[in-house]
């Protein structure tokens, strides 16, 4: 019977990365990703420049909006502090049950709490289910079209502080136009373009940091 592509995701890091090894775990997905079949991880190109920021901000809390397979998850989980703490939401159990497993290769499953439901619905209880008071640095590489509203509920349920970073995957390719709009004109952040390629390809991609300003 036919396997899913995170299952196939999941085979090349069981086969290809060293148990415990975080950065082993993230080359054999990129090898897998640029070499067997794509798949919608931020990649090598875009990695580098989320490594970067990750270590800038050298976050205490960290919310990632799109698990996926657990790529962006154990590359920017391998950077935190010791006692910091990532949690990332997962809407497919398909896609939480590989990313689960990825995770738990890497030797990373004491960092991450992944969670699985709807940004929509999970963003409003995080402070009481997880003892949050605001997050440092919020990854977004869910739905394109959440990005906005989640930002909005996020400033709504008083998750942000001044100097919360937001980074957003897709802004040029697949495109996050409303998100764009808003954080760009909004006098409550202040937000910088990284300009990079969609992952895996050459054609224009990048990622928006935003500060929020309180
Ligand atoms: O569509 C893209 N990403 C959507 C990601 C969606 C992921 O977020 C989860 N989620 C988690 C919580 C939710 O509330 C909703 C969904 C979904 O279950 C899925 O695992 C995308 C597409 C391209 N592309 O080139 O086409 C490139 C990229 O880098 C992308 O990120
Ligand atoms: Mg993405």
């Amino acid at each position: 019977t036919q396997t899913t592509r995170p299952q196939r995701i999941l085979a090349a890091v069981q086969k290809n990365a060293t148990r415990g090894d975080p950065r082993s775990v993230v080359k054999a997905i990129d090898q897998f990703c640029r070499h067997k079949e794509w798949a919608m991880n931020v990649g090598d190109e875009k990695g580098c420049i989320l490594d970067s920021v990750v270590t800038e901000v050298n976050p205490a809390t960290v919310l990632e909006l799109g698990t996926y397979c657990g790529y962006s998850t154990v590359r920017i989980a391998s950077l935190l502090p010791s006692h910091a703490k990532l949690i990332t939401l997962e809407f497919d159990p398909g896609n939480a049950a590989i990313a689960r497993q990825v995770i738990a290769w890497a030797g990373l499953a004491d960092k991450i709490q992944l969670v699985e439901g709807a940004s929509g619905d999970w963003i409003p209880k995080l402070k009481e289910k997880f003892g949050i008071e605001t997050f440092d640095l919020v990854f977004l590489d869910h739905w394109k079209d959440r990005y906005l509203p989640d930002t909005k509920l996020m400033e709504e349920c008083g998750l942000l502080r001044k100097g919360s970073i937001l980074l957003a995957d897709n802004v040029i390719c697949p495109g996050t136009p409303d998100y764009l709009e808003y954080i760009r004109n909004s006098p409550r952040y202040k937000s910088q373009y990284f300009k990079s390629h969609l992952e895996y390809t050459k054609a224009e991609d990048g990622l928006e940091k935003s500060v929020f300003l309180g």
